[in-house]
């Protein structure tokens, strides 16, 4: 049987500080080498299951791979998925969302400028002799944007705004010319541009290009996507493949608490946790001959509340440990 073809993300989704797909795939159970954030191979093995085969990829070109049939799956940004998709319809499918490198695609203008939103930018700029110029990574989501804008259509109609990639040029109102950036692309402006459309996490880039957003295009985070050749067998692997990543996504909001009360109050106590949901399904308990030990998986932001609720059992013994893996 042919393995399943997985793309790898290289770049901020296997960053240690922004998306972390290597310890992902480590807090999921799987024995990968050749991924180290900052050392990765172009091809990856996946030690403790060799019906994947792994390959890295740059964000920008999975969903060209993943059309092509040159990976089966993939993790990478909904962003890229988007920028591919504006234009035809594509056979890539979302096995779903993985709730890491998440990121916005806005709009971007000098914070001197005056503009409270495109429409009002595109309006004030209506008599300008000079083209509009806009640097991205995502012509294709940008231009889109623009079209849709209540000002751009004010001012331009229909028009379809100039789209330059290297030599390549597209499109008829060269009043409005969004040209493409290989990154770095908030320097731009400092270098004449009047707008830039850029993803945005923690805001400090825009920040120190001395820029400020003017709207939010799309919300972007990172996803396991399926191509043109992931069908039968292959799909059920990608499905397997998902559950277990999410199910160490799930667990990073976990911890497995274990404490004592004498076996009295045992019945009272685990009352206690289902009626507050401090437990998954319901807690676990392990008769001693004095004490009985309670066992739940419970949500982290809860477990405060819970080690002041069990006070009045006078819980002793109290454990807390990480969860590694949660498959609900
Ligand atoms: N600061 C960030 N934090 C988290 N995710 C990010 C960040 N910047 C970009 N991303 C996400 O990472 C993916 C790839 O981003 P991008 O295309 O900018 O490449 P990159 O990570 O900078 O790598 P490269 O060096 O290959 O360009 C996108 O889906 C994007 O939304
Ligand atoms: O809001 P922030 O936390 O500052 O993150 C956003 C920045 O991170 C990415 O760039 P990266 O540093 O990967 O460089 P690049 O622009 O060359 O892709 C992205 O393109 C933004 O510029």
């Amino acid at each position: 049987m042919d393995k399943i073809i997985l793309g790898l993300p290289k770049g901020s989704l296997n960053n240690v500080n922004r998306g972390n797909t290597y310890q992902l795939f480590v807090d999921a159970g799987y024995d990968i080498k050749g991924y180290e954030p900052g050392n990765e191979s172009y091809e990856i093995s996946i030690v403790n299951d060799l019906e994947i085969k792994a390959f890295l990829t740059r964000p920008q070109s999975t969903p060209v791979e993943l059309n092509r049939g040159m990976v089966d799956i993939a993790i990478v940004g909904e962003d890229w998925i988007r920028e591919e998709s504006v234009n035809s319809d594509n056979s890539i499918m979302k096995l779903g969302d993985l709730n890491y490198g998440e990121t916005r695609l806005i709009v971007a203008i000098p914070n001197t400028d005056p503009y409270k939103s495109l429409t009002d930018f595109f309006r004030k700029n209506k008599s300008r002799k000079t083209p509009i110029l806009c640097f991205t990574e995502y012509p294709n989501l940008t231009r889109q944007h623009f079209m849709e804008n209540e000002g751009y259509k004010e001012v331009f109609g229909d028009s379809v705004p100039l789209v330059q990639v290297r030599g390549l040029i597209d499109g008829e109102n060269d009043q409005v010319q969004i040209i493409n950036s290989d990154g770095a692309t908030e320097v731009y402006i400092a270098k004449g541009a009047d707008l830039i459309v850029d993803n945005t996490q923690t805001g400090s880039s825009l920040k120190k290009a001395g820029l400020v957003e003017l709207e939010t295009i799309m919300h972007s985070s990172a996803g396991l996507y399926s191509g043109v050749n992931c069908h039968g067998y292959k799909l059920d692997k990608a499905k397997r493949i998902f559950d277990q990543l999410f199910g160490a996504i799930t667990a990073r909001k976990y911890f497995d608490v274990k404490f004592n009360v004498e076996n009295d109050l045992a019945e009272l106590a685990s009352e206690f946790l289902v009626e507050n949901k401090f437990c998954s399904d319901e807690p676990t308990i392990n008769k001693g001959s004095k004490f009985s030990q309670i066992n739940v998986l419970i949500e982290k932001n809860k477990f405060p509340e819970m080690l002041n609720g069990i006070n009045r059992f006078n819980a002793s013994a109290i454990v807390r440990s990480n969860v590694k893996q949660y498959i609900k």
